[in-house]
């Protein structure tokens, strides 16, 4: 089961709504929001108003990847805004259990990112309390970068892991993805997939949705 997560870091913000109905119908399964606060990553990006805004205009869930410095600062304000799902980066919490255990309270599912350098130790003692992990296939910071396939084995360590001690984690996998990229992905255990600008910045987004989908069911067949 694949599920794609269509990053609206590369749609037209002018007409936000619009674009995120765009994708809905196209057969997304969530709507990832990137969250950048020009300290994590040397970008500037939206807020909690935004995640308000759209939650009305869509019945999927809203995916936010917070890539802002202390992050339970500002928590319970996505929570409150609507997210369903909330990942922080290992990178940037002091204090990791803690930051997990906040999202949890507040009913929203909990992921924990990695950066593409960062070894998946950092987070074997973390496994038992998160839903989700999220591995960065770019540095975080941008849309429409190249694709990092060096992380695909930490990919396939993790999803060894989480076979060997029986837990319900998923996998999702962010930054590069194409319908060329997914596959390796996919093989490896993700099932949860990321895409802005090869979906956003193309003429037909619905084509090059299920094309990318296509292409990670193809693998696990
Ligand atoms: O977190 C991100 C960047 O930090 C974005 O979600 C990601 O880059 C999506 O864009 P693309 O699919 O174009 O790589
Ligand atoms: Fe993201």
């Amino acid at each position: 089961m694949i599920k794609i997560a269509p990053s609206i870091l590369s749609a037209d913000f002018a007409k936000l709504g619009q674009e995120v109905k765009e994708v809905e119908a196209a057969g997304a399964e969530l709507i990832h929001i990137d969250v950048m606060d020009g300290h994590f990553v040397p970008n500037i990006t939206m807020g909690p108003i935004v995640v308000e805004a759209l939650r009305p205009v869509t019945n999927l869930p809203l995916d936010v990847h917070l890539m802002i410095e202390n992050p339970d600062a500002y928590i319970e304000q996505f929570a409150k805004a609507g997210a369903d799902y909330i990942s922080v980066h290992v990178e940037a919490c002091r204090h990791l259990h803690r930051t997990i255990q906040l999202i949890r309270s507040l009913g929203v599912k909990a992921g924990v990112v990695l950066n593409p350098h960062t070894p998946i130790e950092m987070i074997q003692h973390i496994l038992d309390d998160v839903d989700f992990v999220l591995f960065m296939t770019v540095n975080p910071g941008f849309g429409g970068q190249k694709f990092i396939s060096s992380v695909v084995p930490k990919i396939e360590a993790l999803s060894k892991i989480i076979r060997e001690r029986g837990l319900t984690i998923e996998i999702e996998v962010d930054g590069g993805i194409t319908a060329e990229t997914i596959g390796a992905c996919a093989k490896a255990g993700a099932t949860m997939f990321v895409a802005g600008s090869a979906i956003y910045n193309q003429e037909d987004r619905k084509k090059a949705l299920q094309e990318i989908k296509a292409a990670g069911e193809a693998v696990l067949q």
